[in-house]
């Protein structure tokens, strides 16, 4: 079977890790190898990156290069030899997150961005210039729910503390990702988490995705 790679993204707190392990169950079901991965992460040095943007304070710019070089580390380390084996790779946000957070959320360059994720996924014997998800499920919901639902969960991180207006910018720049391209499939995530799921399946199903 072809690889496949499927990324989530949403604000914090939208609720895609609720549904990592039902997907991975899903594809392990119909007898495929997945790799469950996250950004940023998923190397031993791209989780010490993670560590430092997600707890100390730093400037737009310097935030952007730290996530593009673990995201370096990680599609080479990671997700390109398993898609070359044809696993199903499960990743807990990709570059759409940069855009969303540090484009939306921080107001920063665009295009710099642009050319960062030109550098950092070329792919150069590949049809697909870019590396990029198939599949991209967009949890989709108003910030001051998602800030309530983590407010008991745990303490927060740098970009858990920012504002309401904060994540109303992420979820506007995660809304012009998705304008740019159909590999998006938006979930309405303030519903129940059985009626989540059932979209998640849905998508996938529209798509072919699903043996
Ligand atoms: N559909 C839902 N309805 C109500 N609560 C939910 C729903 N889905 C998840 N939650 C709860 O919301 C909180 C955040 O969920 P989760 O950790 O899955 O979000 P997340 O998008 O992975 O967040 P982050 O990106 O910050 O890690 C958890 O306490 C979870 O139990
Ligand atoms: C990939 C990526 C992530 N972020 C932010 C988004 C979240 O606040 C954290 C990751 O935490 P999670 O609990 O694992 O979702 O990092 C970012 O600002 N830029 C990125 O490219």
């Amino acid at each position: 079977m072809s690889a496949l790679f499927l990324s989530l993204e949403g604000i914090d707190g939208a609720g895609k890790s609720s549904h990592l392990d039902a997907l991975e169950a899903l594809f392990r079901g119909q007898g495929r190898a997945v790799t469950r991965t996250r950004e940023p992460g998923g190397t031993p040095l791209a989780e010490r990156l993670r560590e430092m943007v997600l707890h100390e304070a730093m400037d737009p710019l310097t935030e952007s290069l730290l996530v593009f070089a673990a995201r370096r580390d990680h599609v080479v380390q990671v997700i390109e030899p398993a898609l070359a084996r044809g696993d199903v790779v499960i990743c807990d946000r990709f570059t759409d997150a940069t855009f969303a957070y540090q484009g939306g959320g921080r107001g920063f360059d665009l295009q710099v961005l642009d050319q960062l994720e030109r550098w950092v996924q070329h792919r150069d014997s590949h049809a697909a210039a870019l590396l990029q998800p198939d599949l991209t499920l967009w949890f989709d919901l108003p910030p001051e729910v998602a800030a309530a639902r983590l407010a008991d969960a745990r303490t927060p991180d740098k970009f858990e503390a920012q504002s309401a207006e904060f994540f109303r910018r992420v979820s506007a720049g995660y809304a012009r990702r998705a304008a740019q391209s159909p590999r998006f499939a938006r979930i309405d995530a303030e519903r129940s988490r059985e009626a989540v799921w059932e979209q998640v399946h849905q998508a996938l199903t529209q798509r072919g995705f699903l043996g």
